[in-house]
């Protein structure tokens, strides 16, 4: 069964660039509404000037916010339900990859996909007057194994996927009808990518470059309307709830089990 985008509205964080406007364009091109929400408010300015030239104005909502606030990703999700009158869709895509400031990728890749999904529940949850929905949050590939230049990055994706997993099935216990599923790309052309910064709590830096160069080499390279594809297949998939989908060059798309 595929769910029917048109008049759905949906929520997107980190949707200014990258991933994130992909995901969101994908599903503009296939009638829903989309709060775009994203802490480049110039980028998000612009691309909400862009997508009101193809979409129309009314279809997007763009709304300055840094996800790692509480007080800004709640009002955000408030401002968007005030707007289109319902929440169907929601994609946690914001994060970073900071190694040396490794708090802060704690917060935004970790605390706020938690926050964001547990906000998304709020509205969508049928016995809180909503309609049901679906949830995907944005791991990696390295939710599902160690990337070893990146080890704060690994267990905040780790993390995104375990938590994700437990969620979907208390959602499915409960009744809640909201789906809630898990994307996890390779290496995907894109800023993202260029802010690797040598990771100051570790020695031998160089070898750890070429490692991942290794693992570039390995994976292959994405853009991004290949990952797009595989996040609208956990969107419309009503059969989906709980799955973990892995996007990458060399493997094509494949659903991960756990042994
Ligand atoms: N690029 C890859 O190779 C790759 C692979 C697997 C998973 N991912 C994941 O995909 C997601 C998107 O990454 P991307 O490659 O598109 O990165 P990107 O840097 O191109 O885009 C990230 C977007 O998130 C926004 N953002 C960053 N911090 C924010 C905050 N605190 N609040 C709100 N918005 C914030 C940025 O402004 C930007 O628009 C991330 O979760 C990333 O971990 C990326
Ligand atoms: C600055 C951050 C860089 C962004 C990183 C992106 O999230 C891309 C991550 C791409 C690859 C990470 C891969 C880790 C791979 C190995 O651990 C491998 O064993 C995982 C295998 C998973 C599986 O198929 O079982």
């Amino acid at each position: 069964m595929a769910l029917t985008l048109s008049g759905k509205a949906a929520l997107v964080t980190g949707a200014a660039q990258g991933l994130g406007r992909g995901f969101a364009e994908i599903l503009l091109q296939h009638g829903a509404k989309v709060a775009l929400l994203d802490v480049n408010e110039t980028a998000g300015s612009e691309l909400k000037a862009r997508f009101d030239e193809q979409y129309g104005a009314d279809s997007t909502l763009f709304l300055p916010c840094d996800v790692s606030s509480e007080e800004q990703l709640t009002d955000a999700f408030a401002k968007t339900f005030e707007r289109f009158g319902r929440l169907d869709i929601v994609c946690n895509n914001a994060g970073i990859g900071n190694e040396n400031d490794w708090e802060k990728t704690v917060a935004i890749n970790l605390n706020a996909v938690i926050r964001g999904t547990y906000l998304a529940l709020q509205y969508m949850r049928k016995e809180n007057r909503g309609h049901g929905g679906v949830i995907v949050n944005v791991a990696s590939m390295a939710g599902l194994g160690p990337m070893l230049t990146n080890p704060v990055y690994t267990g905040t994706k780790h993390g995104v996927v375990g938590f994700s997993r437990a969620l979907a099935d208390a959602s499915q216990v409960c009744n809640y009808g909201v789906r809630i599923n898990i994307l996890c790309p390779g290496f995907v052309n894109t800023d993202l990518l260029q802010s690797l910064t040598p990771n100051v709590h570790l020695e031998d830096s160089d070898k750890l470059k070429e490692e991942y160069k290794n693992l570039i080499g390995v994976l292959g390279m994405m853009e991004v309307q290949e990952v797009a594809a595989g996040f609208l297949e956990l969107v419309r998939d009503e059969s989906r709830n709980g799955a973990v989908l892995k996007v990458n060059k060399r493997s094509g798309t494949s659903f991960h089990t756990f042994s």
